[in-house]
């Protein structure tokens, strides 16, 4: 029987098309995402779902898509999807991440200039028949600094079309190196220096807890006067009551948003203000864009459900069948890898270097590079898949080698990787043990032995009596129940880590407690997809 599709949003002809000539049914009802109930009801019967944002992928969706195999989003951001849900269930997640960079890029231009010119209320004046020249008194682009904040992929593009414009572009990226920053003509500057110094900001992060109203009341407060805000990223990224009020008070002179915190947006507190341009999430919409990205997903989820070939997937590394059986556990171990080494780094990397020992040496090491690679990178997006993230890796020039080796020692093989920034050098190693179980092994050079949880703390302290107790004092105390603890030093009297599997995520006051003991030089929370 041919595998059934589900198209649930607004998706071009073009992936029609491709499903019926790669013979695949398929189903496009690009309405019914937004009807979670109709959608529930039908999921049973599909084994691919094509979606762009509308359709929100819950885990209560996902408890009817019992034939459900793959999800293709037409486009970058997967925040509609509960990928770990997902997962748990074996459903392959795939995005489709450059195909609207370009567009997205050009809308956040056009948005730059609509507001430094005011022109959607001129053009509304205009045709209510006003002939109102002084009252829409603009600004010029050239000269003026434009802040990107993020400069990945889109914003990359944006700060090339600045450069164009002859605009002044400084950015802040703590993903940035100053190589990459070179290549692409901007001067790297921290988050409080791009705030005082742009008369543009434009926004192109991913959501997640660091970016999350990356623009808060404070940042705002401490924007140059007369500075116009433009979002076409992720609504949550800007705090928009505290900048309703900076627009009010006369400091920000404009603001464009295509995102917001609420989507659909049928209220927001920028709604109606004087020089607020707003658009309904249309940065990928252009033709050319929803073209790509159509011909792309319906290509990729064709692929999967005919072949078994995997493109572009989140929660998966493109590898044959019978690799994935023998290689799942050291998969998963080499994402714990880079998402440990991602979550201690909050610097620009330039190069990784990730060493095969063993029987990790012999197997698809093109698949468990896109593993560390990918978990080093969803540190700064999420959204990054394990085929973009060696990409963008090089794009963003970090150096990656790899090392083979088969040495004999305590096991049968291991992965290690280390990370270089522009100031030190970062190690962690691990294994899988005989009952599949992903460990690391080593942090630092200082021999360890941890099971990885989906919650962790991280400590460094020096090897003296009493520190151990104080630590499962307080959180003990805090209730915040120990499943694991294991503990490495350098040498005796040394410098000492322990790493702690908790059974709870522990609060930023518990481990402010810890900190407040004065025994510890990081107490790190650490979070891992043990799904
Ligand atoms: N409005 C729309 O229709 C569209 C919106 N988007 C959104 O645009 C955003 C950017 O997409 P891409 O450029 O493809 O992603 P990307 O991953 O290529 O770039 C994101 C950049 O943000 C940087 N970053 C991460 N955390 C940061 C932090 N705390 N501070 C500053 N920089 C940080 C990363 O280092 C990276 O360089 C995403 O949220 C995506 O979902 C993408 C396409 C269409
Ligand atoms: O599909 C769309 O219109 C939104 C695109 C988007 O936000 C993304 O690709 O992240």
């Amino acid at each position: 029987m041919a595998p059934k599709v589900l198209i649930s949003d607004e998706l071009s002809d073009a992936a029609v098309q491709i499903f019926r000539d790669r013979g695949i049914e398929v189903d496009f009802q690009p309405k019914l995402g937004k009807d979670k109930e109709k959608l529930a009801e039908i999921i049973g019967n599909y084994d691919g779902l094509a979606i762009r944002s509308a359709t929100k992928v819950t885990e209560k969706l996902l408890e009817n898509a019992t034939n459900l195999k793959v999800i293709g989003r037409a486009g970058i951001g997967v925040d509609n999807v509960d990928i770990p849900a997902a997962s748990q269930k074996g459903i392959i997640v795939m995005n489709t991440p450059f195909g609207n960079s370009i567009t997205t890029a050009e809308h956040a231009i056009a948005m730059m200039m609509a507001v430094a010119r005011q022109i959607p209320e001129a053009s509304a004046s205009t045709h209510a028949g006003k002939w109102e020249k002084s009252r829409f008194m603009g600004v010029e682009l050239t000269g003026k600094t434009l802040g990107v904040i993020g400069a990945g992929n889109i914003g990359s593009i944006v700060c090339d079309r600045a450069k164009g414009l002859k605009m002044k572009v400084v950015a802040y990226d703590p993903f940035l190196s100053e190589d990459r920053a070179l290549q692409i003509g901007v001067e790297k500057v921290e988050l409080d220096e791009l705030l005082a110094r742009a008369d543009f900001i434009t926004l192109h992060v991913p959501l997640t807890d660091a970016t999350r109203n990356i623009l808060s009341a404070e940042a705002i407060a401490k924007t140059k006067a007369g500075v116009r805000i433009i979002n076409c990223a992720r609504g949550g990224l800007v705090d928009e009551a505290a900048l309703a009020a900076a627009i009010k008070s006369g400091h920000v002179a404009g603001a464009a948003f295509d995102v917001f915190e609420v989507e659909p947006a049928t209220d927001s507190p920028l709604f109606n203000l004087p020089n607020v341009v707003c658009t309904p999430h249309l940065g990928a919409s252009t033709s050319e864009a929803q073209e790509n990205v159509a011909l792309q997903v319906a290509e990729q989820i064709s692929d999967y459900l005919l072949t078994g070939a995997v493109t572009n997937a989140l929660n998966m590394p493109s590898v044959t069948a019978e690799e994935a059986k023998v290689m799942g556990p050291w998969i998963k171990l080499s994402g714990h890898l880079g998402n440990f080494i991602g979550q201690m780094t909050d610097e620009p990397i330039v190069g990784i270097n990730i060493l095969f020992d063993g029987v990790a040496s012999k197997m698809n090491l093109k698949a468990l590079n896109s593993a560390v690679i990918a978990g080093i990178m969803r540190k700064f997006n999420p959204d990054t898949n394990l085929v973009s993230a060696p990409v963008i890796a090089k794009e963003r020039g970090i150096k990656i080698s790899t090392t083979q080796q088969d040495a004999t020692g305590t096991y049968e093989g291991y992965i290690k990787v280390t990370v270089t920034t522009e100031t030190r050098e970062r190690s962690v190693a691990g294994t899988v043990f005989s009952d599949g179980k992903p460990r690391f092994i080593q942090i630092k050079g200082i021999n360890v032995d941890a099971e990885i949880g989906a919650d962790m703390i991280y400590t460094t302290n020096k090897d003296v009596p009493g520190v151990i107790g104080t630590l499962g004092g307080v959180l003990g105390e805090n209730g915040v129940n120990i499943a694991n603890f294991t503990l490495g030093r350098a040498a005796e009297g040394g410098e000492a880590i322990a790493i702690l599997y908790v059974d709870s995520r522990p609060s930023e006051e518990v481990l402010d407690k810890v900190r407040a003991t004065g025994k510890f030089g990081q107490v790190k929370p650490m979070h891992f997809d043990v799904n």
